[in-house]
């Protein structure tokens, strides 16, 4: 799905990704899990094509075998959305306040072709999964927070996407509704569905819902391996700390 090879991410006289390798297979849930400014939402950006103007990104990221460091709009527009989606951590970055919700979810199936109706009926069928059934007239001002996550979820995944990435799909929300979200994203992804590569502080989270952990620290991708072998590494203990650290002062 995904082979990542010296993958770095440089800003003017600073090296925010250090050379980061790893790979991907169809239907894994692989978890990132790092201190604040390990460069997380740095790999994301740059496995997405999404990195800031002004920071350079070198090395390679196969996505099913394309390449996509450097590449421009023609190479993304068949692979976003339907190879790869992305779940931001604040669901207002994907959703438009003014269109309704399931105009917003029925909207990239139009664009495809596919019919008004359809579409529509799909865009239904999509929210209910998402636990959201009959709220496709509603403005996203007229949900919670939560449920705005999980219509941010409904259109990503409304492209059938082959990898989710979802960068700390649940800080932004409330811890009450957090667990809804997560099960939703744990009931969307894995062997013979999407993979994943979930972004989080939380190692709980990150063990619940993965295999395989990768442990970034200062750009450095540290530790690779399955979520015994990490979270039993003398090195997680840092990161143990500095979640525990974070979830405190939060
Ligand atoms: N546009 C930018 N220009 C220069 N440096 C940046 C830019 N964006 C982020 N950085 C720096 O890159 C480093 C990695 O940031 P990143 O956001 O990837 O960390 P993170 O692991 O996602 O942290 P957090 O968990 O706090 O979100 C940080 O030192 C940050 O200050």
């Amino acid at each position: 799905m995904l082979r990542v090879h010296d993958l770095s991410v440089d800003s003017t006289g600073r090296r925010l990704l250090d050379q980061v390798s790893f790979e991907l297979a169809a239907g894994e849930q692989v978890g990132v899990v790092g201190s604040s400014g390990a460069g997380k939402s740095q790999l994301v950006a740059a496995l997405l094509g999404l990195t800031a103007p002004g920071l350079v990104v070198s090395g390679s990221v196969q996505v099913e075998g394309t390449e996509v460091v450097g590449a421009g709009p023609a190479v993304w527009h068949p692979l976003r959305g339907r190879a790869t989606a992305l779940v931001a951590q604040d669901p207002a970055t994907a959703l438009d306040p003014l269109t309704r919700v399931g105009r917003q979810v029925a909207l990239p199936l139009r664009a495809r072709g596919v019919g008004r109706r359809e579409a529509a009926r799909r865009a239904d069928a999509l929210l209910a999964e998402v636990g959201l059934p009959g709220t496709a007239r509603r403005f996203p001002s007229q949900l919670s927070g939560g449920q705005r996550q999980r219509v941010a979820l409904a259109l990503a995944l409304v492209g059938a996407p082959r990898l989710l990435v979802a960068d700390e799909p649940t800080s932004a929300l409330d811890p009450t509704v957090q667990a809804g979200v997560l099960d939703l994203v744990d009931r969307v992804t894995g062997p013979g569905l999407a993979a994943l590569l979930l972004v989080t502080h939380d190692l709980a989270v990150a063990a619940r819902l993965c295999t395989r952990l990768l442990v970034l620290d200062a750009g450095r991708l540290v530790l690779d391996g399955p979520v015994a072998d990490v979270l039993g590494d003398p090195l997680v203990a840092d990161v143990v700390a500095a979640s525990r650290a974070l979830a405190v002062t939060r």
